[in-house]
């Protein structure tokens, strides 16, 4: 309603663009993806459709975070796995630590980049690292006398739709 505050959800969607891999170059694939603020465009890759076609437009969809993490070189607009952390950890850690549970849900096909996202690597720790190393800081940065913290995660992968347990040493 127009002057009232803005109406905070309590779930956010982003989406991130990972560089073009190997195959991707060597293919010489043009990237049709261009992201401004929140907003990130599908620009028609090219093809014989008709002028009026409607498939020969480009699609605007608003996210409540757009990451693009194509190239580094644009420092103004990269972001990487800090910034990932900044604007999706930070909150979510916030609301742990006023008693919420929390999710992080990753979707996208295969090579999208979930992995590198949720996990990272040793040089570019993604979400979990972050999360976990901020949750524990924090436990122990607020640690007050007669209270205490009980932390319960569970990490799991959901594919061809049957879940695995991905902290099940069995598994
Ligand atoms: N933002 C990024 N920056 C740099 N490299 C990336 C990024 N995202 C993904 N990659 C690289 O792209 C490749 C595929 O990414 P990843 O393994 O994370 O995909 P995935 O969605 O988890 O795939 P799968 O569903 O098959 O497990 C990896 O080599 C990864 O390092």
């Amino acid at each position: 309603m127009e002057g009232s505050p803005a109406c905070e959800s309590n779930v956010t969607v982003a989406v991130r663009v990972r560089p073009l891999n190997r195959r991707e170059r060597d293919l010489k694939t043009k990237c049709v993806v261009e992201m401004e603020g929140n907003q990130t465009v599908l620009h028609p890759a090219g093809s014989n459709l008709g002028k009026g076609d409607s498939r020969n437009q480009s699609k605007v969809f608003a996210y409540d975070y757009c990451f693009w993490s194509m190239d580094e070189t644009q420092s103004d607009k990269f972001a990487g796995q800090d910034i990932v952390f900044q604007c999706l950890g930070e909150n979510l850690l916030n609301n742990a630590f006023q008693g919420y549970n929390a999710c992080i849900f990753a979707y996208g096909q295969t090579g999208s980049g979930k992995s590198y996202t949720m996990m990272g690597s040793a040089e570019q720790p993604g979400l979990i690292p972050r999360l976990c190393s901020s949750l524990f800081e924090r436990t122990i940065r607020e640690q007050r006398e007669g209270e205490s913290f009980t932390v319960e995660v569970s990490y799991m992968e959901i594919y061809n739709e049957k879940v695995r347990d991905l902290l099940d040493p069995k598994g």
